[in-house]
């Protein structure tokens, strides 16, 4: 499908003062168009910089390789001018911090019809009817679109956020953690506009979060990042419900609504990365072998596919965990 976002060993390191941050570490992974993609993940483990890398939006200081195939582009190569067509109107992003994203000064409504003048080269008079229409379309009062983004509450901001990021009808929406700091109501409402989004089908999501009850909901697969790897990825009930590698149990099982059990030890520095498996300092199953080699990504009879030498089952040491 040439609008699935193939990514093909990306890599992705920050130049610092301290040394060379490598926050993406050889990710493959593709996109289905229309699907909703999770990206889950302890903070710091890579997933708004791999967001970010999709729209060409990383810090000037980020070096980057491997490649990001869209429409038969690949959108590393492109130049500013190209990226700005594709930017906001074919992918768009729901950027992270409400609070700030939007216009203080600008009526919450004119926002939203500013992304479509622009990618649409729509007339004012037509913006505003489909700005009144997707409003509606996400279930907000029209009234929304006389008010100024200080008279919103976070959530409604969120939504608003999203209303922006689908004015131009794009095939992709990245959203960065759309219910962060947002109450269980509140949190349900987002959900509602994501799920309104995703029922049309012809907008596929990346949904990068801490919420494992909204991946749970929205998504259809799960990608789980640990510093800057993808150490499991499947079905979303597969990698919730049944996780394989042992970092996905323990972040599954640290979660408020689980047994919030919280996960040993800390994520590495990602200047002085561990050898072998990057998670082996944390592991309750870590063998010799861990410390030396960095496992594959291993195919589970489920379907899921692991970084995990226990799911390597031409060794006899293979378990099921
Ligand atoms: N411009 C930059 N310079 C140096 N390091 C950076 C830069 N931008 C991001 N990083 C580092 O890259 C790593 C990955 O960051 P990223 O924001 O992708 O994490 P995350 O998984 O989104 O975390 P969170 O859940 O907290 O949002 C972090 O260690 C971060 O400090
Ligand atoms: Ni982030």
């Amino acid at each position: 499908m040439k609008e699935n976002i193939k990514i093909e060993s990306l890599n992705i390191y920050f130049k610092t003062k301290a040394g060379n941050v490598k926050a993406v570490d050889n990710v493959s992974l593709e996109l289905e168009k229309g699907k909703v993609i999770g990206l889950i993940g302890e903070t710091g483990s890579g997933k708004s910089v791999l967001g970010l890398s999709i729209l060409r939006l990383l810090a000037g200081n980020a070096v980057v390789s491997g490649s990001i195939i869209y429409k038969d582009i690949d959108i590393l190569n492109l130049n500013k001018t190209n990226i700005v067509g594709i930017r906001g109107k074919e992918i768009a992003l729901v950027p992270q911090n409400p609070g700030t994203a939007l216009n203080p000064i600008i009526k919450v409504g004119k926002q939203i019809a500013e992304g479509i003048i622009l990618h649409e080269k729509a007339k004012r008079k037509e913006a505003k009817t489909k700005t009144l229409a997707i409003i509606k379309r996400l279930m907000m009062d029209s009234s929304i679109s006389k008010a100024y983004p200080f008279e919103l509450s976070g959530g409604m901001k969120q939504r608003v956020l999203a209303a922006i990021g689908i004015s131009s009808d794009p095939t992709w929406l990245i959203a960065d953690e759309p219910t962060k700091g947002l109450d269980a109501i509140v949190r349900n409402q987002v959900y509602k506009t994501f799920n309104k989004i995703k029922k049309r089908k012809d907008t596929g999501i990346l949904l990068i979060t801490h919420d494992l009850i909204l991946a749970e909901k929205l998504c259809d697969k799960i990608a789980v990042m640990y510093a800057g790897d993808i150490l499991e990825f499947g079905l979303s009930k597969e990698v919730l419900e049944n996780p394989k590698h042992p970092y996905t149990k323990g972040l599954v099982n640290s979660q408020p609504h689980m047994n919030l059990k919280p996960m040993k030890g800390l994520s590495p520095s990602l200047i002085n990365l561990p050898k072998g498996c990057k998670f082996h300092p944390r592991c309750g199953y870590a063998m010799k072998k861990c410390f030396l080699e960095k496992p594959l990504l291993y195919k589970t009879p489920s379907g899921s596919k692991v970084r995990c030498f226990l799911f390597d089952k031409t060794r006899k040491y293979y378990k099921d965990i």
